[in-house]
């Protein structure tokens, strides 16, 4: 095989609860996270000469060894002593810096597609060991569905998946960095946490309402005060109809839960303007 293209999916945090600092920097964490069918599509060719190319057009993506992309291309050809070229065309659709976890999403995409290129035949549990390399949420961009993740994010109980249910995202006008609203939680003055296992709970029992009911990310508290108006769009997603909502992981991007797509097209107009990405997608 000389080509592999796929479709890979963003995500959103249903939950997000942060327990403590380790001595590594990192944050032991305890989040349900559920992939969404907003992707960016990666395609993979060879080259004859040993490089890495990367081809992006978006806003804010590096093109070189910072790219996360470039990053999985790289760790298989070391593992793997791979003596190969790789172009690797990154088409985004899923917002950059968002809270949607797009940069993990290209990783694993190129993490599988080596793995069918070169025939290695890895299992997905291989992967996503090497995933974790990359960052903390390239596991679960491999694994797909409902899951909750603990560890730093890489340790994965996949959950009854939750499909088909209506979800509008609003990404206001800037950049996130998830580096620094870690680094602004102060973990010993989380002042709300969710009701995880509660939620794990409503998830097995299909209860759409509850889930929504109980969407809560300790994250917010900090995010929400480098950017108080995103705390506007989240209580503008309530009253606009929307069964629940909440930011996803570090942000900006908020989302609201819907029960039917004309509900969340009706709401979504109030987001337009602004310079917002308004976005309509679904649990999947
Ligand atoms: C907050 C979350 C929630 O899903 O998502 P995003 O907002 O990034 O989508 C994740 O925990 C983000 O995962 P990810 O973005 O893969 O993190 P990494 O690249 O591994 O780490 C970026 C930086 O965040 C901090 N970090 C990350 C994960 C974690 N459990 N504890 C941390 O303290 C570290 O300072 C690290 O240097
Ligand atoms: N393939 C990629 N897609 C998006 N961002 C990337 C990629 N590679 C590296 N980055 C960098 O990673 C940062 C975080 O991006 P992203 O994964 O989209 O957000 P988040 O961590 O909020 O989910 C961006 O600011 C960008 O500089």
């Amino acid at each position: 095989m000389h080509r592999f293209e796929m479709d890979v999916k963003a995500k959103i945090n249903l939950t997000l609860d942060v327990l403590y600092k380790r001595q590594d920097g990192y944050h032991e964490v305890e989040m349900i996270m559920q992939t969404i069918s907003l992707s960016d599509r990666v395609s993979i060719r060879l080259l004859p000469e040993k490089e890495i190319r990367i081809l992006c057009e978006a806003p804010g993506v590096p093109l070189n060894e910072e790219n996360t992309a470039y990053k999985a291309a790289k760790l298989m050809m070391d593992k793997f002593n791979l003596d190969a070229g790789l172009e690797i065309d990154i088409k985004k659709y899923i917002p950059v810096a968002a809270g949607l976890a797009g940069g993990s999403a290209d990783a694993a995409a190129v993490l599988m597609g080596i793995n069918e290129i070169f025939d290695l035949k890895k299992d997905l549990g291989q992967l996503m060991e090497l995933g974790k390399i990359i960052g903390a949420d390239v596991p679960f961009s491999i694994m797909g569905g409902t899951a909750v993740a603990r560890g730093i994010g890489e340790k994965l109980e996949p959950l009854p998946g939750l499909k088909d249910i209506v979800v509008l995202l609003v990404k206001p006008p800037y950049f996130v960095s998830t580096k620094e609203v870690y680094s602004r939680l102060n973990v010993g003055n989380i002042k709300k946490r969710p009701d995880t296992m509660g939620t794990i709970d409503k998830i097995k029992r299909a209860d759409v309402r509850g889930i929504a009911e109980g969407l809560c990310n300790v994250l917010e508290e900090v995010t929400f005060k480098m950017h108080p108006e995103l705390e506007r769009i989240k209580e503008a997603m309530k009253e606009r109809g929307a069964l629940g909502s909440l930011m996803s992981g570090s942000g900006p991007t908020v989302y609201g839960i819907f029960e039917s797509l004309k509900d969340a097209q009706k709401a979504a107009e109030k987001f337009n303007g602004n310079n917002n990405t308004v976005i309509i997608t679904e649990l999947s």
